[in-house]
């Protein structure tokens, strides 16, 4: 199974809550408050690893929740922090935060009355409130009011349904910290004073982070190869990569995305991707719709393979023409990028004359022919692939 996009929901670990105790030892009197510190909450964190190419791990565990910090103890013991989890997503991992109104609801608390009457004292450096010691229980944990700030916005590129894009995860390794822990609460040795040396309150742990999110993988490849189903990009991408995708004459053999590893004689790389077969009318759903394309947005120049037999009684230069449309139609950017037309079954008969008729329709583009499943053309291809991967890098430097 091919997972390309997937919502999950994510919390970080609470701290802990600060501990109020005295210190009791023989003949020691009044030895003061002793409390330790509640420990941080575990992050929530997502790091990119280029062995992944999927995130069927997310799909059979899309909630992500991370461990409470441990609470303060007596003899001014802190508590531990709460283990982080990380997660493995494949690179080129988007994680987009879903809208307001589809993320978890806080319940509101309407019992606080009686606990607004005791006036909460504040720490003067941290502006927390801290909470009564009252009988058994030893701190409180209230909600803070501050809600608005919390947020912390990375990027804020504008998407379809109120989506907010807040990593992208594309070099292997690479980390980002999805929801934060929350701080633990001090415990009540911090609260002694010289004229209130026996504070009977410490503060709660600060909640952690929660949230939903929806993260959208767009592979990395540096060549991306489009055509219309049966078109040969399966067999052409056998023929450059050691990448096995199935090859067989109906349309729509090639269900996902697939990657094949180009290497060249001097070690040099090249990935490429073979996405599956796109129709007229894609954009519609016709097909397998369009949405694989998003493969192929990051790809630094694009194949447009064209079946110049023209199978199926399709004429080699509409096909043409429907697949420049399909990817306006899904994204006008993508033409911004550099093509490459390649034209396969140079072997079959009717091809020759076929290229003759498309190179006088659709002049100024210049045509590679080759023949996938007979090797013909294809060393050329890699050349060529090779050269218009290094052109397109160069501007950006
Ligand atoms: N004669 C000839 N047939 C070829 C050539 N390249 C591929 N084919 C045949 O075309 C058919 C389709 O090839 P695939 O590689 O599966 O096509 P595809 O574009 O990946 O198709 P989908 O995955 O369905 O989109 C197969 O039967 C191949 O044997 C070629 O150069 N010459
Ligand atoms: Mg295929």
């Amino acid at each position: 199974m091919f997972i390309d996009e997937i919502k999950i929901y994510a919390r970080a670990g609470h701290g802990g809550k600060g501990c109020v105790a005295f210190h009791r030892e023989a003949y020691i009197t009044k030895g003061g408050p002793s409390g330790g510190n509640g420990g941080r909450g575990g992050n929530v964190i997502l790091q990119a690893d280029h062995d992944l190419n999927n995130l069927i791990h997310q799909f059979y565990n899309p909630r992500l929740i991370a461990e409470t910090g441990e609470a303060g103890m007596g003899k001014g013991m802190d508590g531990h922090a709460g283990k982080d989890i990380i997660v493995k997503v494949p690179c080129g991992t988007l994680v987009w935060r879903l809208p307001e109104h589809l993320q978890p609801q806080k319940p509101v608390e309407d019992e606080d009355e009686d606990e607004q009457e005791t006036e909460t004292p504040r720490l003067k450096t941290a502006k927390r409130p801290v909470i009564r010691h009252s009988g058994t229980e030893r701190a409180l944990e209230i909600n803070l009011e501050e809600e608005g700030d919390e947020e912390e916005k990375v990027g804020s590129a504008p998407s379809n349904e109120g989506e907010e894009l807040v990593a992208d995860l594309t070099v292997d390794g690479q980390q980002f910290v999805l929801c934060k822990g929350g701080r633990g609460g001090l415990g009540n040795r911090n609260f002694a004073t010289a004229r209130h040396q026996t504070p009977r309150f410490a503060q709660p742990g600060e909640p952690g982070d929660e949230g939903n999110y929806r993260l959208e993988l767009r592979l990395i490849a540096e060549v991306g190869l489009v055509g219309y189903p049966n078109a040969g990009k399966s067999t052409l991408l056998t023929a450059i990569s050691r990448a096995r995708p199935k090859i067989a004459p109906y349309p729509f053999t090639t269900l996902h995305p697939q990657i094949g590893i180009v290497e060249y004689a001097d070690f040099a790389r090249l990935t490429v991707c073979d996405v599956p077969g796109l129709i007229e009318g894609a954009h519609n759903n016709v097909g397998l719709g369009h949405a694989f394309l998003r493969h192929i947005e990051r790809c630094k120049i694009l194949v447009l393979l064209i079946d110049m037999a023209g199978t199926d009684n399709r004429a080699p230069w509409d096909d043409y023409k429907q697949l420049l449309s399909e990817l306006e139609l899904h994204d006008p950017t993508l033409l911004e990028k550099p093509r490459l037309v390649v034209a396969n079954k140079m072997d079959e008969a009717v091809a020759e004359e076929n290229l003759k008729i498309f190179k006088r329709k659709i002049r100024k583009t210049p045509v590679l022919p080759i023949a996938a499943a007979f090797d013909e053309g294809v060393e050329k291809f890699k050349l060529t692939i090779r050269e218009a991967v290094e052109a397109a890098k160069e501007p950006q430097k």
